[in-house]
Parts: structure tokens; sequence; C-alpha cells
């Protein structure tokens, strides 16, 4: 049985997980400011609990294209409250950040057990501060940073690139004695990509997971690849083809969901799994 060492957690990878996402951030690109202050994160936790997240993704700083700087201070004055507020409700806690400092005073709270790097552990001593903890690691791909990425992005291959580059990071991971059992890998859908990019690395999910050598985690929700291809201009509105999304890359071998909608998403990834099962 695959299975994804998290923390305080052993997760089982044998059906798709769901990964609720809960952005403590007054901008995120589609749900910013409505969970950024405490009692509403909580609230929105317990939420998305109930409808089935397996595991949730605290967020301080928005990526989205284009996003405003956030410093440590002000990252982790939103993120740290926030996890120990949520550290007792029983489900594994992902710490979306891509700050070593951060996830290093994250851990010492022992409510981390994902760290969620969009820049795969790339800032000075994050490596160091995983390999120290018992988190499982979700590696993310994106080419150049949240401000500039989406000028021009450009490859030669984008599936093999971005699947060299998960295989290569997930090597210095393996090498600073973290298990491959605490890795995931996420091509990074919407950053520094075309929405060629995009449908080109769905379609060819699998062959990420082949070379990069570990579990797939996919964040494909309510993100504007979805709006170009339904022109559905507004985020929130976004969800046939959010759900959509979801089925397609379970079927590509997708082991993590990360969705805005847990009910929905949940609903269609049982439907899936039933039809699988039967
Ligand atoms: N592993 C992973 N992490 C991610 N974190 C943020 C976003 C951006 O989505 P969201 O958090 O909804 O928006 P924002 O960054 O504006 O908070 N996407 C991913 C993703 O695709 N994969």
């Amino acid at each position: 049985m695959k299975t994804l060492l998290c923390g305080r957690f052993t997760l089982d990878l044998s059906r798709p997980l769901v990964m609720g996402i809960l952005n403590v951030t007054p901008d995120s690109f589609s749900d910013g400011g409505r969970f950024n202050r405490l009692e509403d994160a909580l609230r929105r936790a317990e939420a998305m609990l109930a409808e089935g997240a397996d595991i949730l993704d605290i967020g301080g700083e928005s990526t989205r294209p284009g996003a405003p700087f956030v410093s440590p201070q002000e990252e982790m004055s939103r993120v740290l409250p926030a996890l120990e507020k949520l550290r007792d409700l029983g489900a594994p806690l992902s710490l979306d950040t891509r700050r070593a400092e951060v996830m290093r005073e994250a851990l010492a709270l022992d409510a981390v057990d994902l760290i969620n790097d969009v820049s795969a552990l790339e800032d000075e001593g994050a490596l160091q501060v995983a390999a120290q903890s018992q988190a499982a690691i979700c590696l993310m791909h994106k080419q150049g940073n949240p401000d500039t990425m989406q000028d021009k992005p450009a490859y030669g291959d984008v599936v093999a690139e971005v699947a060299e580059y998960l295989k290569r990071r997930a090597q210095l991971c393996l090498d600073a004695g973290i298990a491959r059992e605490r890795l995931l890998v996420d091509p990074g859908f919407g950053f520094g990509k075309t929405l060629e990019h995009n449908l080109a690395l769905l379609k060819r999910l699998d062959e990420v997971e082949r070379i990069a050598g570990a579990p797939l985690l996919v964040g494909l929700s309510r993100k504007s690849m979805l709006g170009a291809i339904t022109g559905e201009a507004e985020p929130a509105e976004r969800l046939g083809a959010s759900v959509a999304a979801a089925l397609e890359a379970a079927w590509r071998g997708a082991a993590v969901i990360r969705v805005h909608d847990v009910k929905a998403t949940r609903q269609a990834l049982q439907l899936w799994q039933a039809l699988r099962e039967s």
C-alpha cells in the first residue's frame, strides 16, 4: 500500500486525498480576505473537515501571479496563530510557505505535518529545516516568481523539464536523509506556464510522477487556466471545471488534490473510486 509519512500521521495513498485550501491572507486569488480572521479560519477548517478534507493547507502569502510582497514577519503573524488554533483538530496540517524561517517557527509549534513549498525548498536553509522535521514535503515546480512568472513562460518540452527539475529536487531531499515516503511532487499549474503548458502537464501527469519518482500533489482548483477554457472570469464560479480537473488528475494518478471546494470534489472522487472498485 502506498503511504505518505506525514508528521503526526501516516496517510493511505490508495485513493486520491483531498487537500482543503485555507488561505489566511487578505488577497488570495479566489477567497482572499474571507478567512484572515482566526475564528473564521477555524470555522472554515472545521467545515472543510466535515465536508471530507483529508488535509488542510494553510497559507499566509498569496502566490497568485502579481501577488504583492509579504514580509516573513507578516506571513508568520498570519499562519502561526492559525496553526496553533487548528493543531488539535485531529487532521494533518500542511503549511504553504517558501520561507525557511516560517517553516522553522511553524514546525516548532508541532502543528505542521506537511511542508507545501511552491519553491521546492530552494530558500536558504529550507532543506535543512525540512530534513530535521518529520513533516511530509511537497516540492512544486515554478518558473520565475509570482510577480513575473506569467510574463513569458517558455520551455522546450515542458513536461520533461518540469519532471526533471522535480526529480533533482527530490534527489536532494533523499541525499539529505529525507525518506522517499515523505515526498510529494507538484508540477505547479499556473506557476510560469501558458495554457498550453498547463494542458500538456495535465495530459501527461503520469509521466511527471514516473520521472520525478514521487506521488503527485496537484493544484488546479479555480485557476486561470480553467477561466481561459470556460470564459468564466470569476474564480469562485469555476466549480464545474475545477471538479472535472480533479477527476482528470485522479485518472492520471494524482495522490493529493488541492481544492477550494471540498464537498463537491470529494463527492466526485467518491464516485470515481466506487467505479474503480466495482
Ligand atoms: N503545492 C501547491 N501549492 C499551491 N499553493 C498556492 C497555489 C495558488 O492557489 P491559491 O492558494 O488558491 O491562491 P493564492 O496563492 O492566491 O492563495 N497553488 C498551489 C499549487 O498548485 N500547488
